[in-house]
Formats: structure tokens, sequence, C-alpha cells
């Protein structure tokens, strides 16, 4: 099936809240947008991927060492599922204390660390932004999403000439809330389902972030924000890299459909789940690719009764 490229919706982020009919729509119908004006400068965004890039060069054993704090959320080496797609973790890049862990393990240079550090504090603010935007033009005013921890995943594609039209990352939601992705700017490969369940390419615009929708975020919004479905194909002969920030859930784990979606026309859709067992559920079954969601659906006539 022929893939087209969509225009993905562009939000301003200097222009509120003049955006935000653009924003509901794009985050209930679509799950996913492109944020301008986001204030991290150019030179940060290449600085970082070549960070990035240099991080992948180190030894095998070196990389190992980046374990699972949560359940996946450590180093990735390619796989049979996704052979040509490798991938470092780091929980919790909103800590500090938690990225200059990750550094030291993996014996980042003092310029290296330094980067990182200033990227993922930039990033953490930017993403804690966008998230209280949405929660705003939803309706809910004053949430806090300060202190719900991020992380952060930086992940190579090793696509080559022989790979071209094969898959770079399974079809997945994300788990959490709320993803800020920078994307390669000179190798696309991203693909959004839309509403019809076609997959549309995303072009990777320079400067720009796409950010899209996870479980926690249908959940908390009681089904108004749309967890969107994506993936990854190989479309051309050349390494991608991309560097992804998970907003996940609350810092309590706690993640429930808020009262404010809930009423009589919206009665609740889901049960209350603590986000690392989601975590485990969507690893442990073969849920990954479709979503656990429907294990957390109220059952409607027993609500009722
Ligand atoms: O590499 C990308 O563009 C997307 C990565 C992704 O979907 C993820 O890390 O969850
Ligand atoms: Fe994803």
């Amino acid at each position: 099936m022929a893939v087209e490229a969509i225009s993905v919706p562009v939000i301003d982020l200097s222009n509120f809240p003049a955006e935000r009919d653009k924003l509901v729509w794009a985050s209930t119908e679509l799950g996913c947008f492109r944020v301008v004006n986001h204030g991290i400068p150019p030179a940060m965004l290449a600085e970082m991927k070549a960070v990035v890039r240099a991080l992948f060069e180190i030894p095998a054993e070196v990389k190992q060492r980046n374990a699972d704090i949560i359940a996946g959320s450590g180093y990735m080496a390619p796989s049979l599922q996704n052979p040509l797609y490798e991938a470092f973790g780091l929980y919790d890049a909103a800590s500090s204390a938690d990225v200059r862990a990750f550094c030291n393990l993996l014996e980042a240079s003092s310029y290296h660390k330094e980067i990182f550090s200033l990227y993922f504090t930039k990033l953490h603010v930017l993403i804690v932004d966008i998230a209280s935007k949405v929660a705003e033009s939803l309706g809910l005013v004053g949430y806090s999403f300060d202190d719900w921890p991020c992380q952060a995943r930086i992940n190579r594609y090793n696509f080559t000439e022989e790979t071209i039209g094969s898959s770079g990352v399974q079809i997945h939601t994300d788990s959490g809330f709320l993803t800020i992705l920078q994307e390669d700017g000179s190798v696309g490969g991203l693909e959004m389902m839309d509403s019809s369940g076609n997959f549309q390419a995303v072009d990777a615009v320079p400067g720009t972030f796409i950010v899209n929708l996870g479980d926690v975020a249908k959940i908390w919004s009681n089904g108004r924000l749309h967890n969107v479905k994506h993936r990854v194909q190989c479309k051309v002969a050349h390494p991608r890299i991309s560097i992804a920030l998970f907003m996940l859930a609350p810092k309590d784990g706690k993640v429930e459909p808020q009262a404010k979606f809930i009423d009589s026309e919206h009665p609740c859709l889901y049960q209350t789940i603590i986000y690392n067992e989601y975590r485990k559920l969507r690893l442990s079954s073969s849920e990954r690719a479709t979503g656990a969601l429907h294990l957390l659906a109220v059952n409607q006539t027993a609500t009722k009764a």
C-alpha cells in the first residue's frame, strides 16, 4: 500500500491561546502534531545529535551497562523483532542526578555530559509546557506535570541499501502521556496511523519537534486524547538517529481518568492502574503492538448496574 506524506498540524508554542483549538483537534483526532517556536536553539539540536551519534560508537560491553531501571528502560540491542534498531534509555531524564549517572556508566566525556544535561534540562521544561497546554486546551487549568518522571530514549536505525522497504521499528503506541521526538533531519521514515487506519509518512523538518500522545494520555483524559499508532520504516540507505523524551505518568505511578472528564455523558472508561504494572503488561504479552488499553476497559454494564 502506498504511504502518502501527511502534513502534521503545526502548533506555534509562542501563539497561545490562539492555537488552542488546533491543539485540541490535533491531540484528540490525530494524536500528533509538530511544534515550532519551542525555544530550543538549532545549534543545541545539532550538538545533541552529534553527541548521540558518538555514543553509539562505544564498545558493546559498555553499552550493556545501561541496564533497566523500570521494565524496558535500558539499552536495547538489535533483536529478532527489530533487527535494525538499537537504543539507549535514560530513566529519569528529568533528574539531573540520573542524567549524570547515565553518562558516567557509559564513560561519556565531560563535554558530552554537559550537552546531555543542557539538552534534557531544556527539553524537560518544554515537555511540561506542552503537556500543560494540552491539559488547558481540554479545560483542565492549573494541573501540574512538574514532577512526572520522563524517560529519554536515543535511537539508532542501521539502515542500508539492503534494508530499504523493511521495518525499522514495529507498529506501536507509546505507553506514557506524551512524547517529544527530535527526528533525523536528513533521514525520514516515521509513519503515523491516521483515523482511517492508513499509515502516513511524517516528513522530518529540521528545527522542529514531533509530539505524539500515548496510552497514559488516553486513560488520563477518559478517552479524549488519541494514542496514535506509529512505526519507523527504512526509506533510504543511511543510518538514522532520533531522540525521544517520554513524559510517562504521575510520580506516584497512579494512572486514572481525571474527574474533570467524567460525567453522565462520559462514564469512566478505564480502571486505575499503576504505570509500571501497565508497562509490564505491555511487555509481557503481545500487546506492545496494539496497546494494552482494552485490558483496562471498565465493563459499562457492570458499572451501570
Ligand atoms: O525514531 C522515531 O522516529 C520514533 C521512535 C519511537 O516511536 C519511539 O522511540 O517510541
Ligand atoms: Fe514511539
